[in-house]
């Protein structure tokens, strides 16, 4: 249910999922509303750039998360330090997607027909719901179809986008309807960048998966299976584990062991991209829950797939 505090908060936000051009067209509008806060655990704010973003403040930790892409761009839990990396090419205008964080890829992965990732991360979305609560701030995001998506994806969908936080953990539920009267098939990632000294990072769990390494071709990658329980980013790291366990485990070589959980995300993908990125490879590791395999929606079905990202 939304609360009153809720529907406030949505007043200061266009309802209307948006491409490009529009949410150009209404910028100015919408900085100038975002003035105003909520409460302490729910803020809206100007974020880089001056985009709105959404701030939420638990008793010990803070995310922040981008009404363009509904990328989640921070996460402090407990201490002053991010554990989410955003590059430093990273640029908050609208005319890419945001280079760091958690950017969708929605409803491509990619290589494929439409642009690298999908459109989900260079949207913008809405804000319909949220929870003023300093135990567990949240805050919901929607993104429907427009003339933009269905320039790439002739579909009608409704996505949702919740995320959660606590005090050591952060979470994600994405929600995806077909709504259109014809059956659609898309994939999906949340393609997570993480603060890391990438030289001692490593990722544990993936043991046994069935790997396709798209290093060095992403349009054929190689068929293996991992045999080590310890994996580590020696150089460019760019390999899709099939069927991996819902848990899997980062040491980002910073001190911090964070836990990876997932529901439906099947898959993980792992990527530094070295040399590629000279000016900041060493400072972050990608892993991503993905679902490679496409999944198959009939008309008002769908599909959830949620992370748990968490610090011990
Ligand atoms: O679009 P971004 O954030 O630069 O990420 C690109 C990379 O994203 C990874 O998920 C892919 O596996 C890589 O093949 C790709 O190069």
């Amino acid at each position: 249910m939304i609360s009153t505090a809720s529907f406030a908060f949505q007043s200061l936000i266009p309802t209307q999922s948006s491409s490009l051009p529009r949410r150009k067209r209404g910028r100015i509008g919408v900085v100038r509303s975002m003035s105003s806060s909520l409460s302490t655990a729910v803020q809206t704010l100007e974020g880089n750039g001056g985009i709105p973003m959404v701030k939420l403040t638990s008793t010990t930790s803070t995310a922040e998360v981008y009404l363009f892409g509904a990328c989640v761009t921070s996460w402090k839990p407990s201490n002053d330090r991010d554990l989410l990396f955003v590059r430093p090419d990273a640029v908050f205008n609208g005319t890419k997607p945001i280079s760091g964080g958690i950017p969708h890829c929605f409803p491509q992965f990619g290589p494929g027909a439409m642009q690298q990732h999908g459109f989900a991360r260079n949207m913008n979305w809405s804000v319909v719901d949220s929870k003023d609560s300093q135990e567990e701030p949240t805050v919901t995001f929607e993104l429907k179809d427009t003339p933009y998506s269905r320039s790439m994806w002739d579909f009608s969908f409704h996505a949702l986008y919740k995320v959660a936080l606590n005090s050591n953990s952060l979470s994600t539920t994405l929600t995806v309807k077909n709504t259109d009267d014809k059956a659609f098939s898309f994939n999906s990632a949340l393609h997570t960048y993480f603060s890391a000294a990438v030289s001692s990072a490593t990722v544990k769990g993936l043991k046994n998966c069935k790997t396709l390494n798209k290093d060095p071709d992403p349009s054929n990658p190689i068929e293996g299976r991992e045999e080590r329980d310890i994996i580590n980013y020696p150089g460019f790291v760019d390999c899709i584990y099939l069927d991996a366990p819902s848990e899997v485990c980062l040491d980002n070589g910073l001190g911090d062991i964070i836990t990876i959980q997932n529901k439906s995300w099947s898959d993980v993908v792992l990527w530094n991209p070295h040399l590629q990125m000279e000016s900041c490879y060493k400072d972050f590791v990608c892993v991503e829950n993905a679902k490679i395999g496409k999944v198959e929606l009939q008309s008002n079905e769908t599909w959830i797939a949620e992370q748990c990202i968490s610090v011990s």
